[in-house]
C-alpha cells in the first residue's frame, strides 16, 4: 500500500498543497511530508500487528460447555509442551464443517498463506496449502466456539504455564482471538486448475497482506510444512526491520496453538501427521531418521494444543486433502 493512499498520508498531501500555495519553504514541506509518511507507515504497521486480536475476548469470558481440563492434562501440557485431545466435534459437526469449507473453496475464497509477508523465514515453512481467515459461517463458527470452550476451561484449570514463562505471574490475560485460520492442503501430485482463477483475482485483503498467489499450473508436489515454531521469526528485529517487527506483534503474542482437525476416515498411509519434536532437535525433520519426535494423525474431532513459542513442529506430506482449523491463543 502506498503511503499516499493512507488517510494520514492523504491528509499530509492535502496540507502540502495548501501550505505550498501559501509560500511555505520547500524544505519544511519536505520534512513534514517525510514525517507524515513515516507516521502513516507506522500507524499502518501497528494496525496490522494488532489485527488478529481485534474483537478478541479474554478466554475466561468463553463458554466451557461443561468441559473440564483435568489436572493430569495440565501436568502433561506443562511437561511435554503439547497435548492431544479427541472427540471435540461430533461426526455431524465434522461433516458440516467440511461441507462449509468445500463451499468456500468452490467459491474461490481460499488463498495463499498470509505467512509469507513478514516473518522472514516463512516462505520456507508453508508449501502449497491455502488458507482462509475469519470467514464467518455458522458451521465454522461452531468449530471456533469449541476451541473457545477449551480456552475457557484451560484458564479455569490449575495450568501453571511452561518452565520459565510468565503465564501465572504476569498480569497478562490469555485471549481468544476473533480469528480462526482454516487450511486445506491438497494431496501430493494433485493439480487444481481452479487455482489459475484464484491467481487472476485480486482482493484488497490479498494486496494488503502481500500474499503470494498460486501459479495454478504446477503440481502440488510439496504439501508439507517445514519444521518451525509458531511465534518464532517474529522476534528478529535485525531481519524484520522496525516496520516488519511492529507488523508481527500478534505473532509474538501467540502463547498456545490450538489445532482442530476435520479429516474423516483418516488411515495409516494418508500422511499429513503433525510431527512434534519435544526436545527441540529437529534436524532432517521430515525424513524417516528424524531425531526424537511424535507423529500425531490429523483425525477428525482431534484437537492438539501446544506451546507456540517453544514447540518445534512440522507437517508431513499428505496423500489426501487435509483440513485443519487453527486458533492461536494470545497472552496479552
Ligand atoms: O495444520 C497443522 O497441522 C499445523 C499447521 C501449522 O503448523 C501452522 O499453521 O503453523
Ligand atoms: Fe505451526
Amino acid at each position: 500500500m502506498s503511503w499516499m493512499s493512507h488517510k494520514y498520508g492523504a491528509a499530509a498531501a492535502r496540507r502540502f498543497i495548501t501550505s505550498f500555495n501559501h509560500g511555505v519553504s520547500l524544505d519544511k514541506v519536505g520534512v513534514g511530508m517525510t514525517m507524515a509518511g513515516c507516521l502513516a507507515l507506522i500507524t499502518d504497521a501497528v494496525r496490522q500487528g494488532q489485527a488478529p486480536l481485534n474483537g478478541s475476548l479474554p478466554a475466561r469470558d468463553g463458554n466451557a460447555n461443561g468441559r473440564v481440563f483435568t489436572p493430569e492434562q495440565c501436568r502433561q501440557l506443562e511437561k511435554d509442551g503439547y497435548i492431544v485431545m479427541d472427540g471435540f466435534l461430533s461426526t455431524q459437526q465434522v461433516k458440516d464443517a467440511r461441507q462449509a469449507i468445500r463451499k468456500l473453496d468452490d467459491d474461490y475464497q481460499f488463498r495463499g498463506s498470509p505467512y509469507e509477508t513478514f516473518d522472514g523465514t516463512s516462505s520456507t515453512i508453508r508449501t502449497r496449502d491455502r488458507v482462509i481467515i475469519n470467514k464467518i459461517e455458522n458451521h465454522l463458527d461452531l468449530v471456533r466456539q469449541h476451541i473457545a470452550s477449551f480456552a475457557k476451561c484451560l484458564v479455569d484449570s490449575d495450568f501453571q504455564g511452561f518452565p520459565g514463562d510468565a503465564y501465572l505471574e504476569s498480569t497478562s490475560t490469555l485471549h481468544m482471538p476473533a480469528q480462526m485460520q482454516v487450511s486445506i492442503c491438497d494431496a501430493v501430485g494433485g493439480i487444481d486448475t481452479r487455482l489459475q482463477t484464484v491467481n487472476n483475482m485480486k482482493s484488497d485483503n490479498e494486496i494488503e497482506n502481500g500474499n503470494h498467489r498460486y501459479d495454478g499450473i504446477q503440481k502440488s508436489t510439496h504439501n508439507f510444512y517445514h519444521e518451525h515454531k509458531d511465534s518464532a521469526g517474529a522476534d528478529n528485529l535485525g531481519e524484520l526491520g522496525i516496520i516488519g517487527w511492529i507488523k508481527s506483534q500478534h505473532l509474538r503474542q501467540r502463547y498456545l496453538t490450538c489445532i482442530l482437525y476435520l479429516n474423516t476416515d483418516w488411515k495409516e498411509g494418508d500422511g499429513g501427521c503433525l510431527r512434534v519434536f519435544p526436545t527441540g532437535n529437529s534436524s532432517d525433520a521430515l525424513k524417516d531418521g528424524a531425531p526424537e519426535h511424535v507423529d500425531i494423525a490429523p483425525l477428525a474431532g482431534r484437537m492438539i494444543v501446544f506451546s507456540s513459542p517453544t514447540l518445534v513442529h512440522a507437517v508431513m506430506a499428505t496423500n489426501v486433502e487435509r483440513y485443519a482449523c487453527v486458533v492461536w491463543l494470545a497472552l496479552v
